[in-house]
């Protein structure tokens, strides 16, 4: 880890009421990582999300972004340094694709034709192909393309950093597994530094290089996946159950269908 993480969290706390939401949470998120947040519903994981960006306000502890104290960054100036990917796409539903891709050059004052040559760029690099996908409503997309299309506008602003809040969570396997492997490719290729929340262990192992479980606001464990599989707690272990029998159960069927 080197001395100065793209996002560090020390101490960091949040209540919501009497309900601490994220309790005393300290993770050191390196540039280049890939970090996946995994834990169940109400555990912490989109506050502690939404934290870094200061789409939520900490009570206590520090969160650095890039060395700086987000207290310090103007929460705008900030959104545009860190891109965010919503889990349903959030885009704007009565926008083009085109103009859903260049609404932050847009609010920045981009001349259009730059604009414009960028939603092209964009578009490419998601992999949605220019001439019939630019005009179409978000409406007419399918979930995989629509997820795309919220890829692509998160990095409009050439962010260094990008958060996903379950992005590829209500897409079918296939489009699922495409969407990811992309996008891994993707986080490789521009040199990103990405924290991305998943429910799906199989997911987060397949594509972080780094895991942080949480549970009941608590970060409960933080390793690779190797240095996870070697934990001695009973959460960490439920969690990887179902990958393991998964792969037993694979294994299994495709043993026995090999001879045929
Ligand atoms: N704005 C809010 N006001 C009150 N309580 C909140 C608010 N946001 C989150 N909470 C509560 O804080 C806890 C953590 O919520 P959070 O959304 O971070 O969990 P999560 O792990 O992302 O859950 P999920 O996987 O279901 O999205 C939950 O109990 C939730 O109800």
């Amino acid at each position: 880890m080197p001395s100065r993480p793209m996002i560090g969290y020390a101490h960091v706390t949040k209540s919501f009421g009497s309900l601490r939401a994220v309790d005393d949470v300290s993770l050191d998120i390196a540039e280049g990582e890939f970090v996946a947040i995994v834990g169940g519903s109400g555990s912490g994981k989109t506050t502690l999300l939404r934290l870094a960006n200061r789409l939520i306000e900490a009570d206590g502890g520090t969160i650095t972004v890039e060395g700086e104290d987000v207290q310090n960054v103007d929460p705008v100036a900030l959104r545009r340094r860190i891109g965010y990917v919503f889990q349903s796409g959030g885009l704007f539903p009565h926008l083009s694709v085109a103009d859903n891709v260049g609404i932050t050059p847009r609010l920045l004052g981009e001349p259009g034709a730059a604009i414009a040559a960028r939603v092209d760029e964009l578009l490419e690099l998601v992999q949605l192909d220019r001439a019939a996908h630019r005009d179409r409503l978000p409406e007419a997309l399918s979930g995989g393309q629509r997820q795309r299309v919220g890829v692509a506008r998160a990095l409009a602003a050439k962010p260094r950093i990008v958060l996903m809040d379950e992005p590829f969570g209500a897409l079918d396997p296939l489009t699922r597994d495409a969407l990811g492997d992309d996008y891994r490719s993707l986080h490789r290729k521009l040199g990103l530094t990405t924290v991305m929340i998943t429910h799906d262990m199989t997911e987060a192992i397949l594509l972080a290089d780094r895991i942080a479980v949480m549970h009941s606001g608590k970060l409960l464990a933080q390793g690779t996946p190797a240095e996870l599989s070697n934990s001695t707690d009973a959460y960490v272990l439920e969690l990887l159950r179902t990958p393991r029998r998964q792969v037993e159960r694979l294994n299994a069927l495709l043993s026995q269908s090999g001879a045929a």
